[in-house]
């Protein structure tokens, strides 16, 4: 039900398309019974009256062809109809979950690994069609041509009724309903063994190097074919539950045939129903368990689906990262930044201990310290990735919990140790950054960055493709791609995390005597390992047992 109330909103829009669906199904499944009835009807009438020679061929034979042609064409519009809808809504459920995802991030403690996180917005999003294409619009058809077929046999012979009722109720309910039951652990076992085996391969193609370098490939194989057991497992299961499924609505199928066939023979010899009509009847009967079939095998689906749709739910209704305010305030437009008390730590150690910190507008300011103490954490403070356990961050005059986030990320922009490159061209890798930017202050911030020279020798230039994970650039040239977008951007505040990392020592003495040049006007503090030469011009600073303390 849960999930049903996650989909209502994203249906909607697309109402028309699966009620037009719906009635298409109900008109194939209708047209199916219709047609074997008459084509019944028609040859024993015809065999009855002695090679049709005192027999009205036309009306029945127009009749067989025009269900027939029915049949075909409403199938044919129900399956585009459907499949547009479903399409368009799984197009819309993509879109709307990886939107509602950006207010989540970063992830934290609450991580999902990325090979999770993918399937989820593509393995699971296509299971949940089933849901709703092929579950709803079967089991409404089969419930509307069970009903017609119970309603005309109750007229021509009221004793088989209740038999067949009971069947068709059988196959169309207590059948589906039992296998759902049954199988439902093994499509979620199979949905999470899926999503595994992608996290695996992630994992194991992302590790591809050491894993052999340390002789791991078999037991990483081992882990993999463990989880391919598990999926084999759960959907042989599935496979032998839907077979045996479908043996029991053929074997009811056959009850209410053989129960409509005694009733009806004892109705011909008692002359109240013609032998056309009683062929015609069990015919009909026979088309109309066709809708269970399709019922059947869509349930076997449906326990992936619904666990696909939990896992989808579980996704968005994940925390938002931080609140908004609401009523946010506006930053001075030439903001300065300042620590005022601030404390903040992981699991109760404190990297940050009542800390203070005050940068005017246009200061440089340089932050060393031994590894781990801290300084990367102090800069995720002020873009409000970790909230102060203590004290305020405030941008502008403002706090920062004070400040929309779209207004804090116009006027603070970070380079991170993890800032990545995107599969994509060097120009459009920039342009994250600076969306209008044209040619001339693209080559500006890779000449400032030190990357110019390497982007001209390459023939495409910026039209240059990069790989997945910048493969086509050594770390310290992917490192000054993402430098140069953070030049580009306009924020008047720029946090840098090692900007000079994987540059050799002359080039980093360069880039820190030439920051100042190129960032000036805004305030940058910058964190680095480096000792920076006193003539560069940074306010020095260094962050040692939790406290912030000048270096004289
Ligand atoms: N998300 C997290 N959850 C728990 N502990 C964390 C988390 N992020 C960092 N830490 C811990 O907080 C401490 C400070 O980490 P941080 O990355 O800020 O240090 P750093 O000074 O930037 O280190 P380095 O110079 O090596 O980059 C470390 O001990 C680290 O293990």
């Amino acid at each position: 039900m849960k999930t049903l109330r996650l989909l209502l909103p994203l249906l909607r829009p697309h109402w028309r398309g699966f009620l037009l669906s719906l009635a298409l199904t109900i008109l194939t499944l209708a047209a199916g019974a219709a047609l074997l009835g008459v084509s019944g009807w028609f040859l024993t009438a015809t065999a009855l009256t002695g090679l049709g020679l005192s027999f009205n061929l036309f009306a029945p034979s127009a009749a067989v062809r025009g269900l027939s042609f029915t049949r075909i064409v409403s199938r044919y519009f129900e399956k585009l109809v459907g499949h547009n809808a479903t399409l368009r809504l799984l197009s819309d459920l993509r879109r709307w979950l990886f939107s509602s995802l950006f207010p989540k991030l970063p992830f934290g403690a609450k991580a999902l690994p990325s090979g999770d996180l993918l399937g989820r917005l593509t393995g699971d999003v296509d299971a949940v069609d089933t849901l709703l294409l092929s579950a709803i619009g079967p089991a409404i058809g089969a419930i509307v041509i069970s009903t017609t077929t119970t309603i005309v046999l109750a007229m021509i012979l009221p004793a088989a009724a209740p038999i067949y009722a009971g069947a068709i109720v059988g196959a169309i309910v207590l059948v589906p309903t039992l296998l759902f039951a049954a199988t439902r652990k093994f499509g979620r076992t199979a949905v999470a063994a899926a999503s595994t085996m992608r996290v695996q391969t992630l994992e194991a193609l992302e590790g591809a190097e050491d894993i052999t370098w340390f002789g791991q490939q078999g037991p990483v194989l081992g882990r993999f074919i463990e989880t391919c057991s598990q999926s084999a497992a759960a959907r042989g299961f599935l496979g032998s539950h839907v077979a045996l499924a479908t043996f029991a609505v053929h074997a009811l199928a056959g009850i209410a045939l053989f129960a409509t066939l005694l009733c009806g023979l004892e109705a011909l010899a008692q002359e109240n129903v013609s032998g056309p009509i009683l062929a015609g009847a069990l015919l009909a009967i026979l088309a109309s368990f066709e809708a269970s079939n399709a019922l059947v095998r869509a349930t076997a689906k449906l326990g992936t689906g619904v666990a696909a749709a939990q896992r989808l739910q579980a996704l968005v209704s994940l925390a938002p990262n931080g609140t908004e305010p609401r009523n946010p305030r506006e930053p001075e437009t030439s903001p300065s930044l300042v620590f005022d008390n601030v404390s903040f730590g992981y699991g109760g150690n404190l990297v940050l201990d009542h800390a203070d910190l005050a940068v005017a507008p246009g200061e440089r300011v340089a932050i060393s310290g031994p590894s781990g103490c801290g300084k990367s954490t102090l800069l995720s403070l002020v873009l409000r990735l970790n909230d102060p356990l203590g004290g305020t961050v405030s941008v502008g005059g403002e706090p920062t919990t004070w400040i929309a986030t779209e207004t804090l990320y116009k006027s603070v922009c970070l380079l991170s140790q993890q800032s990545p490159v995107f599969l994509d061209t060097v120009r459009n890798n920039l342009r994250i950054a600076a969306p209008e930017a044209g040619d001339e202050e693209l080559w500006q911030a890779l000449d400032a960055a030190r990357l110019g020279t390497t982007i001209r020798a390459l023939p495409q230039g910026l039209d240059t493709l990069l790989g997945e994970d910048a493969t086509s650039l050594s770390a310290g040239q992917a490192r000054r791609l993402c430098l140069a977008r953070v030049l580009l951007s306009q924020a008047s505040i720029v946090l840098l995390d090692e900007p000079t990392a994987g540059l050799d020592r002359a080039t980093e003495l360069e880039l820190f005597h030439q920051l100042p040049q190129i960032l000036e006007g805004r305030s940058v503090i910058m964190v680095t390992h480096a000792s920076i030469p006193e003539t560069a011009g940074y306010r020095r600073l260094v962050l040692r047992d939790a406290q912030l303390s000048e270096v004289s």
